[in-house]
């Protein structure tokens, strides 16, 4: 449905966007995640056609919109788009914001898609409000439907959640999945929540100054990182240090650990070997000790920095039924499922 070849962007000679390559299936929904200013704003406005890339090509259903020195306007691309800044029109009500998109067509179809969209978005009854007499939620499902009227191909999304607040945000998101899965809609979303982008998405695509640095399924995104910057984004983990002790043996200070290692490391190489929260279990039976340095309630779970001897600190993340308190001593050993290590830059 989506394809972009090696797509670049520049501001004046400055690089916002570099040889950026991805393909997204039809009915699919991608999200792109990674720091402020790294480009994914400008990555979509690509692809709605709002900017002209430098160098590379956008395809939709194999046809060039743009790059390979063919130009598709924005209106002839059926490219929908969803903004953070709902901006729907105050003047006009409900019905009138969603059927924007579909003027030139009969009043009585008009009618009929309004009433079809109001339904699949969970606001039947309300095409005659007006935009200030609605929720937050409610306005971001109507610029939601406004945005689906004209049956786009492709919808782009950028940080439509954004403005409202953590509960109703994770209630409107898995909604909105629901809606694109059901329409078939091909979606690709811009977030900053990785939690979000992980419930939503088909594929997650991490981007750091201008590069698409891994597009994968949020499963590998989190297990295996294809990137250090990667590793280091998602999922609150830290890199400790540690040294090639043998062909897949890694000496750090939690002892040696045995797993897959990166191609071309020597024997003796020191290297990164990235540890999530969830990799660190308290247990009076394991091997090494800690120090609680800081711990964090999180409900059901309780987020603890630990100290070890060498002043090394790890997250852990614990059931918060046993709280161990700052500054008191802990044993723990490590749960790992599988290695991910990093050669030393
Ligand atoms: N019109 C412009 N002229 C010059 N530079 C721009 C322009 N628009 C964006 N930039 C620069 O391009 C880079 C990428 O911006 P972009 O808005 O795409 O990032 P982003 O990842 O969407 O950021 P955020 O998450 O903060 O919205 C930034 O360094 C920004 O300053």
């Amino acid at each position: 449905m989506l394809t972009l070849d090696d797509l670049s962007l520049r501001f004046q000679h400055q690089p916002v966007l570099e040889a950026v390559s991805l393909t997204l299936e039809e009915g699919r929904i991608g999200c792109l995640i990674g720091p402020s200013g790294c480009g994914k704003t400008s990555l979509l406005r690509l692809i709605a056609g709002f900017l002209t890339p430098s160098a590379g090509r956008v395809a939709l259903h194999g046809d060039t919109v743009a790059g390979a020195g063919r130009w598709v306007t924005p209106e002839a691309r059926r490219v929908g788009m969803v903004f953070q800044d709902i901006a729907l029109f105050p003047h006009l009500d409900v019905a009138a914001n969603i059927a924007f998109g579909l003027h030139g067509q009969p009043a009585a179809r008009q009618r009929q898609r309004v009433e079809e969209l109001l339904a699949l978005v969970g606001l039947p009854g309300l095409g005659g409000r007006y935009p200030h007499q609605l929720s937050g939620g409610q306005q971001q499902r109507v610029a939601l439907a406004r945005a689906l009227a004209p049956r786009p191909r492709l919808l782009l999304l950028d940080e439509p959640f954004s403005a409202l607040d953590a509960e109703l945000r994770e209630q409107i998101s898995r909604d909105v999945r629901h809606i694109l899965r059901r329409e078939g809609i091909t979606a690709l979303f811009v977030t900053h929540d990785q939690n979000e982008a992980f419930a939503l998405a088909d594929q997650v695509g991490v981007m750091s100054e201008g590069r698409l640095l891994q597009w994968d399924t949020p499963y590998r995104v989190y297990h295996r990182p294809a990137h250090r910057f990667v590793a280091d984004f998602i999922g609150g983990g830290v890199l400790i240090p540690g040294r090639v002790s043998g062909p897949r043996r890694v000496e750090t200070a939690l002892g040696e650990l045995g797993g897959d290692l990166p191609d071309g490391v020597a024997d003796g190489a020191p290297v990164d070997v990235l540890l999530r929260p969830d990799d660190l279990v308290i247990d009076d039976a394991g091997p090494r000790r800690a120090r609680v340095v800081e711990r964090v309630f999180r409900g059901a779970r309780m987020l603890y920095t630990l100290e070890l001897d060498n002043g090394q600190r790890l997250p852990c993340l614990a059931p918060s039924h046993h709280a161990h308190e700052e500054g008191t001593g802990v044993a723990v050993r490590l749960d790992l499922e599988h290695l991910v290590v990093f050669a030393r830059v």
